[in-house]
This record gives C-alpha cells, structure tokens and sequence, in this order.
C-alpha cells in the first residue's frame, strides 16, 4: 500500500515564554498557523516490520534519531504493529529554522500511519503521542491555526487567519531551540500579545494581526545572531507589513497583504540572505 502526505512548515505569530518548569521546560502561549512550504512524504508498506526512513536532505541522520522515524516507531510499538513502512521525505522546508520541519514530518507519519495501519485513532490521540516526540507535534497533527499552551503542546484551535502573503527569510546558521530557551528570561507581563493577536484573528482584522505580533524568543536568538536582526530591518525597510523572527529562529518572516508589495521585498531579500520563499498562508486542511 503506497500513500502521499504534505508536511506544512509553521510561524509563531506570537511565543510568550511564561515561566520555567521543574522539568526543564517552558511554559509558553503562542499563535502558530501554517503557511504553504511543505516537504512531501512518500509511504510504502513493507511485510518485513521494519521502518526505514529515506530523505533527500543528506545532513539529517536517518535513524533513530530522525523525528519521522520516532513518530512510527512509537505507534508501531504501543499498538503492535506487525507491519512497517518506508517513509520517503522530499525536503522543502529549511532545516533548524524555526519552521518546525521535523515535527511536522513527526505529525505527517503519525496521521499517515494511523490510516496506512488502520488504527482509527482521533486527532486528539495522535496529538497526544506526537508530544511525546516534540514540542510541537501536537499543533502539526491538528494542523490550520491554534493557540499553544502548556509546552506547547495543549492546542486551542482558531479560526483560519485572513489571507495574506508571508515572505521567508533564512540566514545561513542552524538554531539549537535549546540554547535559545536556556537564555531567555522570564520577566512578569502586563499584557498579552496572545490575546492580542487571537482577538484580531477572530475579529478577521489583519492590520492588528500585524500590529500584535510578538517572539519572547527573538531577543535573544538577535543578540547570538546579529545577521538575523539584519534580515528583519531590510524586511521593514523594503516595505512589510510586520516582520518577526519565527520560533527560536532563524527565519524570519513578514506578512503582506499586496502580491506587488511581496515581490519588492523578496527581490531585497535575495543575495542578502541565504533562502528566501514567497508562500502563502495555508487556509484549508492539507492531507
Ligand atoms: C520554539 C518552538 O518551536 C515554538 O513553536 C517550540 O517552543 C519548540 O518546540 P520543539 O522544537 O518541538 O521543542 P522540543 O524538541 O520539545 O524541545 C527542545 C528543547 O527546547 C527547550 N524547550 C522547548 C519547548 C518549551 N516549551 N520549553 C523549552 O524549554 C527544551 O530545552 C527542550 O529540550
Ligand atoms: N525529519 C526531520 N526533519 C528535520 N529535522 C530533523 C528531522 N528529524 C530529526 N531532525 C533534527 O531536528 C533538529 C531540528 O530540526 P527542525 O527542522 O525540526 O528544527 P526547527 O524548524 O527549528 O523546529 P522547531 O521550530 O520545532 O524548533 C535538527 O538538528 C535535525 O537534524
């Protein structure tokens, strides 16, 4: 049985970094939706029970460590699934960037796996053992637009964001998420851009969207990492409407309402800057 599925890239429209867990963790409250930059995953069957993960991206290790091979080994052990599969990704989104590409290969395997394997488990499930993977996971299993809380994995779906153009810009340095939590300080709030930009998706009012948005994160990535500070002045210089770092970085993306407006920025972002994408939001279910 051979079967097709999207992995869809994220953005952080807001990262609120709350406080510091026992366990090592952040507590956050963040805005992510999808935008329209995927890998492809390609799966066959295979009677021999084993999972063989093949990329073609030649730097991420294809074996127990690759989230894709995680999330069906992690359903193959706790349902007893005699069968395996191959799972082909077809690289696309930038790696270590802050666009979420490995959980996003985990949820895609989870939600293929699930039908491949007849195990009829809910989206709620799937979420459920894709954080046991990552952080994210459990947003990518849902997939659209939702608020984040806990570790980011207790997903509060929203309404679709309004359509709009998002601009991708990525220096040429990977991110460890880690490094960057451990130098974020967590400082007491007294509002919640969160709330701010929830309001304005459910209000559909994409200027407030842009007026809100908001990366706890990006300080600190911008003070490792000055190029990134870089990449976002000439985003605004050339004309965006809002730009921030997504994630723990280092893409930075902008959001534009006008198709000529994209154009003018990604022609100044490019020899600037070392992959840049005009996608845009994605606004309906993927797989
Ligand atoms: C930066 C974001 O991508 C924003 O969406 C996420 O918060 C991180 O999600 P992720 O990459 O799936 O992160 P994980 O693989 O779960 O965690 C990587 C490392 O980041 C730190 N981490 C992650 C999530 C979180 N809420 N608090 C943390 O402190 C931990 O040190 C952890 O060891
Ligand atoms: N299937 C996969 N695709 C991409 N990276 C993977 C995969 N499996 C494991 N990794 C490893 O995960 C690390 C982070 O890669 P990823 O592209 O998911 O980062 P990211 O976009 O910063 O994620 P996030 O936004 O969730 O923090 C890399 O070191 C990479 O080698």
């Amino acid at each position: 049985m051979k079967c097709s599925v999207k992995a869809p890239a994220k953005i952080n429209l807001s990262l609120e970094v709350l406080a510091k867990r026992p366990d090592g963790y952040h507590e956050v409250e963040m805005i992510m939706t999808e935008v329209d930059l995927a890998d492809r995953l390609d799966f066959t069957t295979r009677n021999d029970g084993q999972i063989v993960v093949e990329m073609s991206e030649g730097f991420i290790p294809l074996d127990t460590r690759n989230l894709a091979y995680q999330a069906a080994r992690v359903l193959k052990d706790r349902f007893q699934v005699k069968e395996g599969a191959t799972i082909h990704i077809q690289k696309n989104i930038p790696v270590a960037a802050g666009l979420a590409g490995g959980s996003s290969n985990a949820a895609a395997v989870l939600r293929a796996l699930n039908d491949m394997w007849n195990l009829s488990l809910s989206k709620e499930e799937l979420a459920e053992i894709g954080a046991l993977i990552g952080s994210d996971v459990a947003f990518c299993v849902h997939g659209g637009t939702a608020k984040a809380l806990g570790r980011g994995e207790k997903i509060e779906k929203l309404p679709t964001v309004p359509p709009c153009w998002v601009v991708l810009a990525k220096p040429p340095i990977g991110v460890s998420t880690g490094d960057i939590y451990r130098h974020v300080w967590v400082s007491e709030r007294r509002h919640s851009p969160s709330a701010e930009v929830e309001n304005a998706i459910y209000a559909r009012d994409y200027g407030q969207i842009c007026n809100h948005l908001h990366n706890d994160l990006e300080s600190v990535t911008l003070a490792l990492y000055p190029e990134v500070g870089r990449i976002k002045q000439r985003m605004v210089e050339s004309g965006i409407d809002a730009a921030l770092m997504s994630g723990s970085g280092p893409t930075v993306f902008g959001l534009a309402k006008h198709e000529g407006q994209v154009q003018r920025v990604y022609n100044a972002l490019r020899g600037f800057c070392e992959r840049v994408y005009a996608v845009r939001l994605l606004t309906s279910e993927t797989c």
